[in-house]
């Protein structure tokens, strides 16, 4: 019996959209206001998605605590309250788009994380802008 459980965090961080190896003129006509260089910000929801059995002897799939405990360590106190372009390692060179954040999270998690579960991450960068990754 599979079951899915969702844990939903939110941390805020400054970001700025462009490519190194284009011009000026086109980073401002692919990424248009996100490409202000002087930065804006968001108020990142993040959606993680365990799936997997029921453990019978706890009625746990995973202990939610332990799961939030895990996102705080090793997402929020990476990324809450910083600029991804100047304060992390993980965007020196990748663009901070929501989908490569997505993937970040998705890889940070995944390693956090016993091999039995599923994982999936939905992270929303506007109410009306989110995106999904699930490892494929
Ligand atoms: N595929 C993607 N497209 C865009 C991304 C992204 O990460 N992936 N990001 C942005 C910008 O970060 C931008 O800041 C998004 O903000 P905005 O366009 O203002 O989004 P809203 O939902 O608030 O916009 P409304 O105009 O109110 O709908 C752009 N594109
Ligand atoms: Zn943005």
């Amino acid at each position: 019996m599979k079951v899915t459980v969702f844990r939903k965090e939110h941390f805020n961080a400054a970001h700025r959209l462009n490519n190194p190896f284009w011009s000026d003129e086109k980073n401002e006509n692919i990424f248009g206001k996100c490409n202000n260089k002087n930065f804006h910000g968001h108020n990142y929801e993040l959606i993680v998605q365990i799936r997997g059995s029921v453990d019978p002897e706890t009625g746990y799939l995973i202990d939610l605590k332990i799961l939030s405990d895990i996102i705080k360590e090793h997402v929020l106190n990476r990324f809450d309250h910083k600029n991804l372009n100047l304060d992390t390692d993980e965007f020196q060179n990748l663009n901070p788009t929501a989908e490569n954040i997505a993937v970040v999270i998705w890889n940070i998690l995944r390693k956090q994380l016993e091999d039995k579960y599923d994982l999936t991450i939905r992270l929303y960068e506007t109410e009306r802008n989110f995106v999904e990754y699930d490892g494929n």
